[in-house]
């Protein structure tokens, strides 16, 4: 009674099979017990004390002859030994003296789905094993062994059986759940066309984790929108959202803009500042333009990426910022690893989450939605009455080249807005600049040699700051917002064009 006590008050099944060896050791004598289980695949037999486990068509052991067979198998240890070559069974029997009898039992469940729960092995000399057989005790040992076993298997079963299912009903929801965040990022990344879609989709995972994202797109294709939507879609979505175009800062200016620095840290330091980094705390820091970061720069980022600590400028205390980096290029970095102009150690960090935006030529399907969600935006900013778009308009903005993108489009429907009559619909001939404005656009640099406009100058610099004003401008607009472009066609690196608009107040973009 009190075997079968111990044995139904055992938590686990390999603690059953524990209880039960003991009691069958201590009660007969005998010098060796063992119990083997069988995994769910049913192939392979495992000893309860983590040695390796038996293949159940391996028969060089004789507890695959039992399995196999149904019924037990008895014979001479010494026989077993000298006949049965199998290491890991010789392993289990090597010490026992060879005059003693191994008895191999499978055991059934009696009432469990599983067949075969395993085998219980014993050794003892004939005369023991006679008593063993003629004590009634055993045979109800054994069937309270197995009932008990078989009642553990069950309960693991259906233990694995819930957590598989709970497993699954979260990935459903989860699923269900991303799913809706990417309709609901469909009113704002506009697109049907599949690399839209799965951009939402990726855009919905990307958000969940706090890796590094690396955007990479041509000029115009949404990369700033990528940003904001990973922010606001992320668990730091009530944090700070931090952004800082590395190529509109000029180089000496960045290293500070970004770390901070301390209270005359440099000439002209009359105030501490905190720094990018240090305002991104708790929420999202993103670096537009990451190609034009300086190489020295880029070994100082990648450290506060690797550690989350800095130093400003002037300071020796080290600061500490938990932000998620998303950085965005229209470069194309890897061409500047291997040219030595973009550290590859810093790319692979920036691009734990690389996410590619596809140039808007590449999925022209998306164009007739875009354009007609910019004319409603147009309508509703300048508080007009909805506007159509004819057919052959549309025609011409689905065949068009886009250098500038989505952006251009967007500009493109804009000026089209303005240019039709109100009550009509938009027209091909509503994209084209009139020949007036496209004369003046060419003769006004010609105009300010002119005497009467030179008259007219008061303030040098501001006349100057206007003509350079209205050449980037016009530089812009010609080479449809590419900054590279036009900063090539003026002689001026693009960071010093990006700075020019700053100080200008132009649209850099
Ligand atoms: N899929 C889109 N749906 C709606 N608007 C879009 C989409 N893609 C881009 N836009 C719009 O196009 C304009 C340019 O986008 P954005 O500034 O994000 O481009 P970018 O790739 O960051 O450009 P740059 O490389 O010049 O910084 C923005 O007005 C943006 O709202």
């Amino acid at each position: 009674m009190s075997i079968a006590l111990a044995m139904v008050a055992s938590p686990q099944a390999h603690e059953l099979r524990a209880r039960g060896c003991g009691a069958l050791r201590d009660a007969h004598g005998l010098p060796w017990v063992q119990c083997l289980a069988l995994d769910d695949s049913g192939r392979w037999l495992t000893p309860d004390e983590g040695e390796a486990a038996l293949a159940c068509d391996d028969f060089r052991h004789p507890y695959a002859h039992a399995i196999h067979r149904g019924k037990p198998v008895r014979l001479g240890l010494g026989d077993a030994r000298s006949r049965l070559d199998h290491p890991d069974f010789q392993g289990h029997v090597s010490t026992l003296p060879g005059h003693l009898q191994l008895e191999v039992r499978p055991l059934r469940a009696v009432d469990g789905a599983r067949e075969w729960l395993g085998v219980l092995a014993f050794a003892a000399s004939e005369t023991t094993l006679g008593e063993l057989h003629d004590d009634p005790g055993f045979a109800h040992f054994e069937t309270l062994l197995c009932h008990l076993w078989a009642r553990h298997s069950r309960h693991l079963d259906e233990r694995r059986q819930r957590a598989r299912l709970s497993d699954s009903l979260s990935k459903l929801n989860d699923g269900a759940r991303r799913e809706s965040l990417s309709r609901k990022l469909a009113d704002d990344i506009l697109g049907e066309s599949a690399t839209i879609v799965s951009l939402r989709q990726q855009i919905v995972r990307a958000a969940e984790t706090s890796l590094a994202v690396l955007v990479q797109g041509e000029t115009g294709s949404g990369k700033d929108l990528v940003a904001h939507a990973l922010h606001r879609l992320s668990a730091r979505a009530g944090g700070p959202f931090v952004a800082l175009n590395c190529a509109a800062i000029p180089e000496t200016l960045l290293e500070s803009e970004l770390f901070g620095h301390a209270r005359g840290a440099f000439s002209g330091a009359d105030k501490a500042r905190t720094g990018l980094l240090g305002e991104a705390d708790g929420g999202t820091l993103f670096l537009d333009e990451i190609g034009d970061m300086p190489l020295a720069l880029q070994a100082k980022l990648l450290r506060v990426l690797e550690s989350g600590r800095y130093r400003a400028l002037g300071e020796s205390e080290e600061r500490r910022s938990d932000l998620r980096l998303v950085a965005a290029t229209h470069q194309p970095l890897r061409e500047h690893i291997r040219d030595g102009r973009f550290r590859a150690d810093l790319f692979y960090r920036l691009s734990q989450f690389p996410l590619t935006l596809s140039a808007l030529s590449e999925r022209r399907e998306d164009i007739a939605m875009l354009a007609e969600a910019f004319v409603a935006d147009f309508c509703r900013r300048e508080g007009r009455d909805d506007m159509g778009i004819t057919p052959a308009a549309l025609r011409l903005l689905r065949e068009r080249d886009y250098p500038g993108n989505v952006r251009e489009l967007k500009n493109l429907i804009d000026y089209a807005c303005a240019m039709t009559p109100l009550g009509d619909d938009i027209e091909a001939l509503h994209f084209m600049p009139p020949p007036a404005i496209a004369n003046q656009a060419a003769s006004a640099p010609a105009r300010m040699d002119t005497a009467e406009s030179a008259t007219s100058i008061s303030d040098l610099r501001q006349a100057l700051r206007d003509y350079e004003a209205w050449l980037i401008r016009e530089r812009l607009s010609r080479f449809d917002g590419n900054r590279s472009l036009a900063a090539q066609s003026l002689g001026l690196p693009k960071r010093t064009l990006a700075h020019k608009c700053q100080q200008l107040e132009l649209d850099a973009k």
